[in-house]
């Protein structure tokens, strides 16, 4: 049977623990600009911004018989969807391992091979998107609540690539990003966890409430997620606080990924792709 991806693909599109991101009403809307090729409103400018990057860094860097590593959110529906255009066109042959819930559903919604670290450790690639895209290099991720498994996906492949539109592209992590840095904690810890971080570097911490639900947004993983607002113009050791942030007894994984991505493509509002190295 053949299925019109982009379509099945928007059913699956995890929100629950990215409130602001993936609403009912958002979602809707964004099924809408997807299927309008001509509409002009920012919002449509927006999802073709990240349709241009997903799709030229999948050409760019999906090779057949490799094994991907698909990431989660809002801009990989794209690059699933130009995936499977390639597996139907060109006989594309990839195996490929999720990140989230969402992402394994974005693979089989499509018919694409889903594999697992347990028989695929070693990928050629990961594609991937970013809350924040700062000058180094240094990412913030987690806003749809997935760091911890994009991160261990990302740590087994050669290359991790970076798509985005160009809201993302950023001097400084917090210029353009404002709903914090996630850090994924074990429930029981995170009182003392957030009063320990807001003790040691200032800013706040907050407590990730669900949407379609009661009380905190559960991960993937069954942990909870701190939003970190850290001091505004922060001149901060990346490496270094996400180093310390680790140690913390009880916080399971930071959305701070350093010297991890090795190309980022940001699909712009005139309609070209950007891209910028480590
Ligand atoms: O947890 C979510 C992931 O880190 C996403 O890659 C990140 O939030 C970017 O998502 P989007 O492509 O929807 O902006």
């Amino acid at each position: 049977m053949t299925r019109t991806p982009v379509i099945s693909l928007l059913k699956v599109v995890h929100y629950n623990c990215s409130p602001q991101k993936f609403t009912r009403k958002t979602l809707s809307s964004f099924s809408k600009t997807v299927l309008q090729t001509t509409a002009s409103s920012s919002n449509m400018s927006l999802n073709e911004a990240k349709r241009i990057a997903a799709h030229r860094a999948v050409d760019e860097w999906v090779k057949t018989n490799t094994v991907v590593g698909i990431g989660s959110g809002s801009t990989v529906v794209f690059a699933v969807e130009r995936l499977a255009e390639r597996v139907q066109k060109e006989g594309l042959k990839v195996t490929c391992v999720p990140t989230s819930f969402q992402a394994r559903q974005l693979i089989v919604e499509n018919n694409l091979v889903l594999g697992d670290l347990d028989r695929n450790p070693k990928l050629a690639v990961a594609i991937d998107g970013a809350d924040e895209v700062d000058r180094n290099m240094v990412l913030i991720k987690g806003g749809g609540g997935c760091l911890l498994q994009e991160k261990i996906v990302a740590s087994c492949a050669e290359k991790l690539i970076i798509i985005a539109d160009y809201t993302k592209n950023s001097e400084h992590l917090g210029e353009q990003y404002k709903k914090g840095i996630p850090i994924e904690v074990v429930p029981m810890a995170y009182v003392p966890i957030k009063d320990r971080i807001a003790a040691k570097y200032g800013g706040e911490l907050k407590l990730r409430m669900a949407v379609a639900k009661a009380g905190p947004c559960v991960t993937d993983n069954g942990n909870f997620i701190l939003d970190w607002h850290f001091k505004q113009n922060c001149d901060c050791d990346w490496a270094k606080v996400n180093s310390e942030l680790l140690q913390i007894p009880g916080v399971v994984e930071t959305g701070l990924f350093v010297n991890m991505a090795t190309k980022a493509y940001f699909g712009m509002n005139d309609g070209s792709v950007k891209t910028q190295d480590k």
